[in-house]
């Protein structure tokens, strides 16, 4: 099931589990305040402002809120590098604060450029890369940002003596795998075949084993290198444009979502606000306990319930007046798949024309009827992290983002 293609070059396929971390405890997290939305002016402290962060894919729908609330909970940040293929112009209201905030326009492909951004920073967090499940970009394109990308981002900490490499990797570097195995309440340690074809879960899982295997290597000055990666599950809130494109097909389709998907296959869902303060607390804590954090992976959760992709999506889309057709699939499970097979045919067909790409296509359904749910306080014990947005207060947030949406759909 899934395109063919992934591995190294698109071709074939990437096996094997992924670089999982040692089983090691370590002390239980201390409490943190909240310091108000993450849209506030920035943090005041009076910690002396001296560390120098780089966000790469800082103006991407995760970045943005990673730079955002690292201005509003980094008391210690004299510059924050926003780099980015692609600046926003919200950029600009941020230089107003504290902390110098320097946008750089580059492409984490050419290692030039990244060890331009990188030189001189303490920190570096990588969340650029190519999110691309629908078939819009070529397999060898995604390897060439995700993994020779992550690869440059790595080398220009070495090359500069950087110390501090926080990865954004995925779940799907784990699963789910291409035999479609569920991973029920699964952890960092739980068994899984991590088998994929597609070349974005090969990509990651290539991205994230180059990060935790460049963990202790010495960087100029003789230091060692820190890394360590965190694997959202399905990451939600303002600015997911998968939530923007459901929307607009509801709105299309007279208000109604059609179900797809059984209500009984669970998917893990984070809001983005908790995925952004899990990478502000990770770099911090990295710093002070590299020992036991170096070299780890985690994965980015909070308590957004388990639910199918679907009806998680009505959680949203329901108070913003969508409706999601019948409480079981409409359409039996094999005509879905011809007709993902089908959409897959028409965007290779259309390809030298325009670009196809539905949200259907045979890798999405594949991965949208596994079910896939972690369970873990890894976190938690390592480097004290509690999500810093209840259930309630992600939900309160997206719905207001999707209604303002809906302002601007009328
Ligand atoms: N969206 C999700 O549900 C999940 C995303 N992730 C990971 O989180 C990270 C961010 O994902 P999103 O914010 O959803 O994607 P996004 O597409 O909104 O953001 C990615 C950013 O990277 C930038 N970028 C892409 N190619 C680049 C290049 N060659 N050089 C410099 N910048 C480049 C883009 O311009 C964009 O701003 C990715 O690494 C993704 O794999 C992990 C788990 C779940
Ligand atoms: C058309 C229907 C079958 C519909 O239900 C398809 C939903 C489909 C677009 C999504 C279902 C699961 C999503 C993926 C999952 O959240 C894991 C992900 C992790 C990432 O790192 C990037 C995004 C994604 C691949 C996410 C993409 C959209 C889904 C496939």
């Amino acid at each position: 099931m899934g395109q063919e293609g992934g591995g190294a070059s698109g071709r074939g396929r990437c096996v094997g589990r992924p670089a999982g971390a040692p089983k090691e405890d370590g002390p239980s997290g201390g409490q943190f305040e909240y310091l108000g939305t993450v849209a506030a002016g920035m943090a005041d402290s009076t910690e002396v402002r001296e560390l120098v962060y780089l966000v790469t894919g800082g103006c991407g729908f995760l970045g943005e809120h990673v730079v955002r609330m690292l201005l509003q909970r980094e008391p210690r940040l004299l510059e924050l590098r926003v780099f980015d293929l692609h600046l926003g112009a919200w950029l600009e209201e941020l230089k107003t604060g504290p902390v110098q905030v320097t946008a750089i326009q580059g492409d984490v492909t050419q290692a030039h450029e990244v060890a331009a951004a990188v030189a001189g920073a303490h920190v570096v967090i990588h969340t650029a890369g190519l999110v691309d499940v629908f078939g819009r970009a070529s397999p060898e394109t995604i390897y060439e940002v995700n993994v020779q990308g992550t690869k440059n981002v790595i080398e220009a900490c070495v090359q500069t003596g950087t110390r501090f490499l926080v990865y954004t990797s995925s779940m799907e570097v784990v699963g789910p795998n291409i035999k479609g195995h569920h991973f029920y309440r699964g952890n960092e340690d739980t068994p899984y075949e991590a088998v994929h074809r597609h070349p974005y879960p090969c990509s990651k899982a290539q991205a994230e084993r180059l990060v935790l295997e460049a963990n202790g290597r010495k960087v100029h000055g003789g230091l060692p290198l820190v890394t360590c990666a965190l694997r959202p599950t399905g990451i939600y809130g303002e600015g997911h444009q998968i939530m923007r494109d459901f929307y607009h097909q509801g709105l299309r389709l007279g208000g109604r979502l059609f179900r797809t998907i059984p209500a009984s296959v669970e998917h893990g869902r984070v809001y983005v606000g908790n995925v952004a303060w899990m990478h502000v607390l990770v770099a911090r804590e990295l710093q002070q306990r590299a020992a036991l954090m170096g070299g780890q992976v985690y994965f980015c959760y909070d308590q957004s319930p388990y639910k199918s992709y679907e009806d998680f999506n009505m959680e949203f889309l329901g108070p913003c007046g969508l409706r999601l057709v019948e409480t079981r699939p409409l359409v039996p499970y094999w005509l879905l798949m011809l007709l993902a097979a089908l959409n897959a045919l028409l965007q290779w067909l259309l390809r030298p024309l325009l670009l196809y790409a539905p949200l259907l296509n045979p890798y999405t359904l594949a991965v949208a009827n596994t079910a896939f749910t972690v369970n873990t306080d890894k976190a938690q014990r390592h480097f004290g992290y509690e999500p810093l947005f209840s259930w309630e207060d992600s939900r309160t947030r997206t719905i207001r983002w999707v209604q303002a949406m809906e302002g601007s759909a009328r």
